[in-house]
């Protein structure tokens, strides 16, 4: 899905441009592992939390950031420990990109701490329900901010999946909590949205930024100082309303599964939730932020799979029809996408083939900020 790909043929650096193409795909093969694996098990993981009486909203805002120092490894074994890289980290990390970064990773600890307000009220059908509205959010946001082409194949997966929700939502309306008051509903219904909006924001403005981010390492290093930000902030958050003491009770006396399991339950879905950011990033820089969001909003999708697998949940018609529409309508986005880049190549080829002279006496386009240099892997060139 290399919506890059117009950028890509924009820039007539042959040689480069194969360099990038070989180091694209596994790259972005590497994203979408993380992000699949990300999203699954951590939502699996913060219903495990949920399901055996944990209900802390700070400690589950805190567990999608609190990961951020194993970004230090990408971030700094490649140059230091196997040479692979003539890059030093953080260089040409400007103030500015320093500021953008913070800002954003603000920005998202409060999504986070919204998206786990939600859930500790809403029934999952509610919040998936509401969930949905993201993705309409981001296709509005993208077409606005990023001017994300509205084509037949988007229009499609957006309204597939939002329909898939929808039928989601309506299909578990039985799963509400007995103690869901009409306070603590419009709480977690106001919150939903509001993370929905947040996160919606969030893709395009990240989008925005990498353009002018010129390689993946650089797209890394922000993440480390986005998560550090919205980890500083959930810390906050965790002081102010006694979050650690509770963790610390909520370990001991209140987790039906013990101390142990409670640790392994905390640290694993801290780093599964890294995996699931770090897998959004990388595909939102390598690819644009629709596809990010739609790769998100699939994966709550197929998160209710995720339930009834492995909690034995209930999986009825409306639940199965759900589940099919999400994967046929993310499916026939990844199909509409290859057929788009495999036109764009062919046209490219014959554009060459017909009349290699005409492109030869063409003015070359200068390289986007967001073209090819930013598939390197962190390789300065040295002129
Ligand atoms: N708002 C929002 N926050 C998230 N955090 C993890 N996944 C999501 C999502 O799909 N939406």
């Amino acid at each position: 899905m290399n919506i890059n790909t117009s950028n890509n043929h924009d820039n007539g650096e042959q040689d480069q441009k194969g360099v990038s193409k070989k180091r694209y795909m596994p790259l972005l093969l590497i994203n979408y592992t993380c992000l699949f694996l990300g999203s699954v098990s951590s939502s699996l993981l913060s219903k495990y939390y949920f399901n055996h009486k944990g209900s802390n909203k700070w400690v589950s805002t805190w567990v999608q950031s609190a990961g951020f120092p194993f970004l230090l490894l990408p971030v700094f074994l490649p140059y230091y420990l196997f040479q692979c890289t003539q890059r030093k980290p953080f260089t040409r990390f400007t103030p500015r990109i320093l500021s953008l970064s913070i800002f954003i990773g603000l920005m998202l600890g409060l999504n986070n701490l919204l998206f786990s307000w939600g859930n500790s009220y809403l029934p999952v059908s509610t919040s998936a329900l509401l969930l949905s509205s993201q993705l309409v959010f981001n296709l509005i946001l993208s077409a606005i901010m990023v001017k994300q082409k509205i084509t037949f194949t988007n229009l499609n997966c957006v309204i597939l999946l939002t329909l898939s929700s929808i039928l989601l939502a309506l299909g578990s309306n039985h799963d509400k909590p007995q103690d869901l008051t009409p306070t603590k509903y419009m709480i977690g219904f106001v919150a939903t949205i509001g993370a929905g909006l947040l996160f919606a924001l969030y893709l395009p403005i990240m989008e925005m930024i990498y353009k002018k981010v010129y390689c993946y390492a650089m797209m890394i290093e922000m993440q480390l100082v986005m998560e550090l930000s919205a980890t500083i902030l959930a810390s906050v958050g965790m002081v102010w309303d006694g979050g650690f003491t509770e963790m610390r009770k909520e370990s001991k006396e209140v987790f039906d599964k013990g101390e142990g399991v409670y640790w392994v339950t905390m640290i694993t879905n801290v780093v599964t939730w890294q995996l699931c950011f770090m897998g959004t990033a990388g595909t939102v820089f390598l690819t644009c932020s629709l596809t990010g969001g739609i790769c998100m909003t699939a994966l709550l999708g197929l998160n209710v799979l995720g339930g009834v697998l492995v909690y034995r949940e209930d999986f009825g018609g409306v639940k199965i029809v759900s589940t099919v529409m999400c994967g046929w309508g993310f499916c026939s986005y990844v199909y509409g996408m290859y057929v788009n880049n495999h036109m764009m190549k062919l046209l490219d080829d014959h554009k060459q083939n017909i009349n290699p002279s005409i492109e030869m006496a063409q003015p070359q386009p200068q390289p986007q900020p967001h073209s090819d240099l930013h598939l390197d892997l962190g390789f300065e060139q040295i002129n």
